[in-house]
């Protein structure tokens, strides 16, 4: 368990983190969310103090991480930043080992832990361990640099934007293998993002910054239900727009060819309730009627391009 007790950075008399107190549960996301300038870089930088603490404190299970030295916190806490931060002239097995390298790991290990790592990233580690940074496309490098951050097993993952640089396909594909690799190891991560819909995505808690104030953390059904303040409402608001947006297109429009099984919906039923039918029945594609009554099917993938061109 991660505690933030009463933390507060003062720059040039400002207050750019203000007194933010909250707890993280082990084996759990936290995503900080918050306009630019709201404080989040700070207040993630302060818990392993490469940012030091104006006042307050950090515990971690229990210990106060200004007691602790800094290889200490490099072992417990991993960091991982926007644009992955690898050394371009190390390999990629040397990049992912750095930190147990540095804790004096032996090298069998070291290399047994790499391999691990790049097999959860679905990277086959003969391909990829000796490639250079350059050789990686930016997907590859960003997992390359969460692997790194989780290399020596740390009590907690700090993550800083990571998805910020990658178009927004990869950047699907890279927040489910998040989820996924957080699962599987039980890690405990806090991570900083400015996009709201990502953070409503990956947090089983989200923290809203405003200002340098903590305005709710909460789960995120409650932020999109219950927002603490207008601020909150108004972050929630730009992510049911692609909803409500789908609600006023009928399904004919973006019908496609193909047969498929099942009673098809009437023409105008709208893409909101196709999707909805969608992940109701676990299918990816639905049949639907065209206005002149023949049948073709409304897939997924056609209703989130849809969403995104109108969004
Ligand atoms: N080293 C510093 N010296 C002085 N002021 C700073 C310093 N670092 C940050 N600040 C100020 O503190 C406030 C919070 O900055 P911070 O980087 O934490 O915000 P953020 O929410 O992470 O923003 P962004 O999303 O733009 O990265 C800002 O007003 C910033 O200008």
């Amino acid at each position: 368990m991660i505690e933030i007790d009463q933390i507060t950075k003062i720059y040039d008399g400002a207050r750019a983190v203000d007194a933010v107190s909250m707890t993280v549960e082990t084996g759990t996301i936290t995503v900080i969310v918050g306009t630019s300038g709201s404080g989040k870089t700070t207040l993630l930088r302060m818990i392993n103090r490469l940012v030091e603490p104006s006042s307050g404190d950090v515990r971690i299970n229990g210990e106060a991480t200004a007691e602790m030295s800094k290889t200490a916190l490099r072992r417990r806490i991993g960091y991982a930043i926007q644009g992955h931060g690898l050394f371009p002239h190390y390999t990629v097995a040397r990049n992912i080992g750095v930190v147990p390298q540095l804790l004096g790991w032996p090298a069998a290990k070291i290399a047994a832990r790499v391999d691990e790592l790049l097999d959860l990233f679905s990277m086959a580690p003969e391909q990829f361990r000796t490639r250079y940074p350059a050789e990686l496309s930016g997907g590859q490098a960003q997992r390359v640099g969460v692997a790194r951050a989780l290399a020596s097993r740390p009590d907690l993952l700090l993550m800083d934007e990571p998805f910020g640089a990658l178009d927004p396909i990869i950047r699907a594909r890279a927040q489910e293998d998040l989820r996924r690799i957080q699962r599987k190891l039980g890690s405990t991560i806090v991570l900083v993002t400015h996009d709201m819909q990502e953070a409503i995505q990956l947090g089983d808690r989200v923290a809203v910054m405003d200002a340098g104030r903590l305005v709710q953390h909460a789960t995120p059904a409650q932020i999109i239900t219950e927002p603490a303040t207008e601020f909150v409402a108004e972050m929630v608001g730009g992510i049911e727009r692609p909803l409500r947006l789908l609600s006023l297109i009928p399904a004919c429009e973006i019908a496609q060819d193909g047969q498929i099984e099942g009673t098809p919906l009437p023409a105008q039923t709208s893409l909101r309730d196709v999707l909805a039918q969608c992940l109701a029945s676990g299918r990816d594609a639905v049949p639907v009627l065209r206005e002149d009554g023949t049948q073709g099917q409304v897939t997924l993938a056609a209703i989130r391009a849809r969403a995104q061109s109108r969004a």
